[in-house]
C-alpha cells in the first residue's frame, strides 16, 4: 500500500498477536496531517493495542507503521500520549509534572517555567501548579495529563480513553476542553473511545473496528466545523452520524440471533 504524501501516520497491513492470539488486523490506517482520528470498536478488538504500536511502545508482528516519513521503531518524543489512568509522577507537583517533557528536551528553565504556566493555564489548572498529583480530583489529574502531553509541542498526540475513568459530567467538560486546546495544537490526534458521542463530538473522522482481531469495518466523515459546542450534539446531522456509527458498530457484531442458535447448539452438543 503506498504511503499517502500528506500523511502523518500509516499503518500499512499491520497486524498484531499476543503469542496465539491474533488480537489486530491486519489493516490499513491513513492519518492525514493535522487530522483528529477517533478509534472505535468492541472491548477486546485491540483498540489500545494499536495505539501502543503508533506510540512504539509494542512491535507489531506483522506489517508496519510509518510516522511523518519514518518508520516507527521505538518511543518518540514527538508522539505525546494520554492514558485512562493519569499517570502523573506522584513525587513531581502538577508543573513540574508538565515541564517535565520540556526539561527532557533540554528547554532552558525560564522557557520551561514559561511554557508549563502557559499549559496549566490553558487547560484551567493554573493554580494547582505546587500541588502533589494524589491531592487533584480524576479531572484535574486528567488535565494535567493532556497539558503534560501537549507542553514539549508534540506532532502526534494518542489518547486511549483518556476520559473514561471520569463521571459523565466531567467527561463532557473535558470533552469541551480538549475542543478548545485542539486549536492551540497542529498535533494529529488519535483518540481510542468508547464513547460514540465523545468520538463525534472531537473528530474529524470515526473508524470502526470489527471484534477481535480487529479490522476497518467502516469510517464515517464527521462534517462539522471547528470550534464545536455543546448545542451540537444535539443536531439533527449530528444523531445521523451518530446513527451511522452505532450501525457500523452493530454489524460488525455477531448478530444476536446467530450468538443464541450458536449457544443452542451447543448446549445440545453431547459431552
Ligand atoms: N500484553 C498483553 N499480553 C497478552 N494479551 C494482551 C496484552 N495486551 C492486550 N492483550 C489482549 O489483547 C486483546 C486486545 O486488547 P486491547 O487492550 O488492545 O483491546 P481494546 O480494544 O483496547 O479493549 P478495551 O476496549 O476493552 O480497552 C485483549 O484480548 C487483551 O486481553
Amino acid at each position: 500500500m503506498p504511503a499517502s504524501p500528506l500523511a502523518a501516520v500509516d499503518l500499512r497491513d499491520v497486524s498484531h498477536s499476543f503469542g496465539t492470539l491474533g488480537v489486530l488486523g491486519p489493516l490499513g490506517l491513513s492519518v492525514a496531517r493535522g487530522e483528529f482520528v477517533a478509534l472505535v470498536g468492541p472491548s477486546g478488538c485491540g483498540k489500545s493495542t494499536l495505539l501502543r504500536l503508533v506510540a512504539g511502545l509494542v512491535a507489531p508482528t506483522g506489517g508496519g507503521i510509518v510516522v511523518d516519513g519514518t518508520p516507527v521503531t521505538g518511543p518518540d518524543p514527538k508522539r505525546g500520549m494520554v492514558f485512562q489512568q493519569p499517570a502523573l509522577f506522584p513525587w513531581l507537583d502538577i508543573a513540574a509534572n508538565v515541564r517535565f517533557g520540556l526539561d527532557e528536551q533540554g528547554v532552558p528553565k525560564a522557557e520551561g517555567n514559561r511554557r508549563a504556566a502557559d499549559w496549566l493555564a490553558a487547560v484551567d489548572i493554573a493554580d494547582f501548579a505546587k500541588a502533589l498529583p494524589a491531592t487533584l480530583s480524576g479531572g484535574m489529574a486528567q488535565r494535567a495529563a493532556l497539558a503534560r502531553a501537549l507542553a514539549p509541542e508534540p506532532d502526534l498526540l494518542l489518547l486511549d480513553e483518556p476520559f473514561g475513568a471520569l463521571d459523565s459530567l466531567t467527561r463532557r467538560d473535558m470533552q469541551a476542553l480538549l475542543e478548545r486546546v485542539r486549536q492551540r495544537t497542529s498535533a494529529t490526534v488519535i483518540l481510542v473511545t468508547h464513547d460514540v458521542e465523545e468520538a463525534l463530538f472531537l473528530a474529524d473522522r470515526v473508524v470502526v473496528l470489527s471484534p477481535r482481531p480487529g479490522r476497518v469495518v467502516a469510517e464515517v466523515a464527521v462534517p462539522f466545523d471547528h470550534p464545536r459546542d455543546d448545542a451540537l450534539r444535539l443536531s439533527p446531522a449530528f444523531m445521523e452520524a451518530r446513527g451511522a456509527v452505532e450501525a457500523a458498530l452493530a454489524a460488525s457484531r455477531p448478530s444476536a440471533s446467530q450468538t443464541d442458535v450458536s449457544r443452542r447448539e451447543s448446549e445440545l452438543l453431547p459431552g
